[in-house]
């Protein structure tokens, strides 16, 4: 995507041919910066602070980060700690432990003399795949789009309600549930985004306003809870939404918030789509309540609100009591029964086991 002209990755390697460079997100929409990173321990806090986060993302710079761990060791041993180091950044995203498995099922067979060069060699084709991945999200996720636009008469705008950021800042380009939006805007179907604020990290108005606005998305910002009320009022054509990990039964595990606009879109015969890469299945577990970890980030988080004031500072503000205390827990789980459909890069997928194993023939998930 384009940042006032310039085409951007999320994540790309230097110049230099062996570091790595990203967006530092936990500074937008304030200010555009562009981080360096050199180490497997910066690669690794950039995961854990969310300098780089969202799912696929977070697995493109898991795989870089085992590339700068093995210049510093690339025995065996070094490879394995390498791998527990970046695994116990973030806990929900599966696609973390994929970028990981991937890298090392490919580096420990080979001698450690070939191991850093091809490592970089499969983290630019992880980089590559995901854009590739997201790209065929959009093209599937505009069909149901230019379905909503047909059915409506082709008058008005389409409403599209979106939560966290689900967009190209989540994964190496395009991104999973804004990459459908972006083709729809392409294409000339006019679309408007209601964008989730998400509290508490504010993904939603830091992030997707932010890259909606540079792509010239019409969109609003709302606070997490008016979901509701505008379903209520037919103000919402379709929800999408991204996911950390998916079930092989199709539960979805998303930014928290997601389950309770998913409840919302049911009652309101609202379609809600979630919109994931085959990297983000996790076809070890059916049922996304009972098996997946659910992050539990640091207290600050909901503590405090970062912004902007009028002479342009950034700052932060405290907005409970000093004596009282918050949890923050970072995602939920949607049960497949509230999706209307999963956009994957393979096509649009019921949310069942059957659904996905046939998408992604599965042969051992497919219904007897
Ligand atoms: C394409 S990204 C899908 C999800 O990772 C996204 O919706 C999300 O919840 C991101 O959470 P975050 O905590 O910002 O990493």
């Amino acid at each position: 995507m384009k940042v006032d002209g310039t085409p951007f990755r999320s994540i790309w390697l230097n110049e230099d041919g062996w570091s790595v460079d990203i967006i530092d997100q936990t500074r937008l929409p304030h200010e555009f910066k562009v981080e360096r990173l050199t180490t497997l321990d910066q690669a690794a806090h950039a995961i854990k602070a969310m300098l780089v986060r969202g799912a696929p993302l977070i697995g493109a710079t898991a795989a870089y980060g085992v590339c700068l761990g093995l210049r510093e060791e690339a025995s065996d041993a070094a490879l394995r700690k390498i791998g527990d180091i970046l695994i116990a950044t973030r806990p929900t995203a599966v696609n973390l432990r994929w970028a990981i498995r991937a890298m090392q099922d490919l580096l420990l067979p080979l001698p450690e003399s070939e191991r850093v060069a091809a490592a970089y060699e499969k983290a630019a084709q992880i980089c590559d795949e995901d854009v590739a991945i997201n790209s065929a999200i959009g093209d599937h996720g505009l069909g149901v789009i230019e379905a909503i636009w047909e059915k409506k008469g082709k008058t008005g705008v389409v409403n599209i309600l979106t939560h966290c950021n689900a967009g190209w800042l989540a994964t190496v380009d395009w991104g999973t549930a804004l990459s459908p939006i972006y083709k729809a805007h392409n294409k000339g179907i006019p679309v408007h985004v209601w964008v989730d604020e998400t509290r508490p990290r504010n993904q939603g108005a830091h992030l997707t306003c932010w890259e909606l606005g540079k792509h010239g998305v019409d969109h609003t910002l709302v606070v997490d809870n008016v979901g509701g009320h505008l379903m209520q009022h037919g103000q919402v054509d379709l929800c999408i939404t991204g996911t950390d990990r998916t079930t092989a039964a199709g539960d979805v595990c998303n930014k928290i918030g997601t389950y309770l606009k998913a409840l919302a879109a049911k009652d309101n015969n609202v379609p809600f789509y979630v919109a994931l890469p085959g990297p983000t299945i996790d076809w070890e577990i059916d049922d996304g309540v009972k098996d997946i970890p659910i992050e539990i980030r640091d207290s600050h988080e909901v503590d405090f609100i970062q912004g902007k004031d009028s002479a342009g500072q950034v700052s932060e503000v405290r907005i409970l009591p000093e004596e009282s205390s918050s949890a923050n827990y970072a995602f939920d789980v949607t049960p497949a029964r509230l999706v209307t459909g999963l956009i994957t890069e393979r096509g649009v997928a019921d949310a069942s086991k059957e659904g996905l194993a046939r998408l992604y023939d599965r042969l051992e998930y497919k219904a007897s």
